[in-house]
């Protein structure tokens, strides 16, 4: 499913930002002048190559999942908390929530691997492939058939939502501990020190920040993850929902869907996605500069720059939720401005 997903992977084509471009300068502003909102409206005419596409439904999805890691003491928070906040996602009442009806978004709740079992409670997709990873300071996090699943859970996802007519999606996450896997991510495919992609998450002291240093050393030193191979780094060092997020990037880009990524756990997810096919890189809107040290140093890897700085460090989806609105305001631009010819301005640039 995979290998079929990577083969409609298409890059978007030159000749449709020609177009978008062409429309942009001849609109009543001077040319560039509204910087990346230009950015964002040339990519999605590109994306979708449609000269007037619209963007009316759209999803957020927040996968959940634990991580057998936080017995070493990594989080700020007790892993508890994961389910309780799948509870809080489903009431309505947590942060993606608010932020996404502020956007217009749908927000889809994913169990892909928390270690809680929900039954039959309404309005969660029940798509667990583990309950909670594996420490993987013993040994890997999943099995290679665990994080394959995780990322066809993704793809099956993005397939569907296109079919209903979804036409942006943003990733999100939950899952206490999942800083220290996206770290240990970070430090094997951008090859740099885990001191300097290791941050404190849901806010660790110095000490704690110090052990979770060592904890991810010690698991990419047991592993040994191959950086060639990310599915290998997924299995070892990953977790459910960042496979998922990964999935879900790969199917975006199959159905030529743009996906707006959210802070450092979903750039971990998107980093496995690009390593896996770098042309899912023209899909992808990067939302926001997280506070997680490392993030910028995934982001530089892809060539994404982030749309918004906000000091957010919530996770959930709340970053994407926040920047679809400034990508959608790109497109509003670019579908109702007047053009210099229908308002009677001049376009004469003075020497
Ligand atoms: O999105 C981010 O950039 C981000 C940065 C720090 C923490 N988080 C959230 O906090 C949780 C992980 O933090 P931790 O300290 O338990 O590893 C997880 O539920 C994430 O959604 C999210
Ligand atoms: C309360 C809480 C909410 C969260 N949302 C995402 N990560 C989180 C971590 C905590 C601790």
């Amino acid at each position: 499913m995979i290998d079929e997903t990577l083969k409609s992977i298409k890059p978007v084509e030159e000749k449709w930002y020609e177009i978008a471009q062409h429309r942009l300068d001849n609109l009543t502003k001077p040319p560039g002048s509204l910087g990346r909102l230009e950015e964002f409206a040339r990519r999605l005419v590109a994306i979708f190559e449609d000269n007037a596409p619209s963007m009316n439904k759209k999803a957020i999805f927040t996968f959940a999942g634990d991580h057998g890691v936080t017995v070493e003491g990594v989080s700020a928070y007790p892993k508890e908390v994961t389910p309780q906040m799948v509870f809080n996602f489903l009431r309505g009442g947590a942060g993606i929530n608010v932020l996404a009806r502020h956007a217009g978004a749908e927000v889809v709740v994913v169990d892909i691997g928390v270690d809680y079992d929900f039954n039959d409670i309404e309005g969660l997709l029940k798509m667990k492939v583990i309950k909670g990873t594996r420490n993987f300071t013993n040994g890997p996090a999943m099995t290679k058939d665990e994080a394959v699943r995780c990322i066809e859970i993704g793809i099956e996802l993005a397939n569907g939502y296109a079919k209903k007519g979804y036409k942006i999606f943003g990733t999100g996450e939950m899952g206490i501990g999942n800083t220290t896997p996206s770290s240990a991510i970070a430090a094997v495919l951008t090859k740099r020190p885990v001191e300097e992609v290791t941050g404190r998450g849901t806010g660790i002291s110095d000490e704690a920040l110090k052990r979770k240093i060592d904890v991810i050393k010690k698991a990419i030193e047991i592993n040994m993850p191959d950086p060639d191979d990310p599915i290998d780094v997924l299995s070892k060092v990953g977790g459910a929902e960042i496979g998922g997020i990964a999935g879900l990037v790969l199917g975006a880009a199959s159905n030529r869907i743009p996906v707006v990524i959210d802070g450092f756990i979903s750039t971990a997810g998107a980093l496995i996605a690009y390593c896996i096919e770098p042309k899912t890189k023209d899909y992808m809107f990067a939302a926001h500069n997280s506070v997680e040290i490392g993030h910028k140093a995934m982001l530089d890897k892809m060539g994404l720059k982030p749309i918004l700085d906000l000091d957010l460090r919530l996770g959930e989806g709340t970053g994407a939720a926040l920047s679809m609105l400034l990508i959608e305001a790109g497109l509003k631009i670019y579908k109702e401005m007047a053009t210099f010819g229908e308002a009677g301005v001049s376009n004469e640039i003075q020497k």
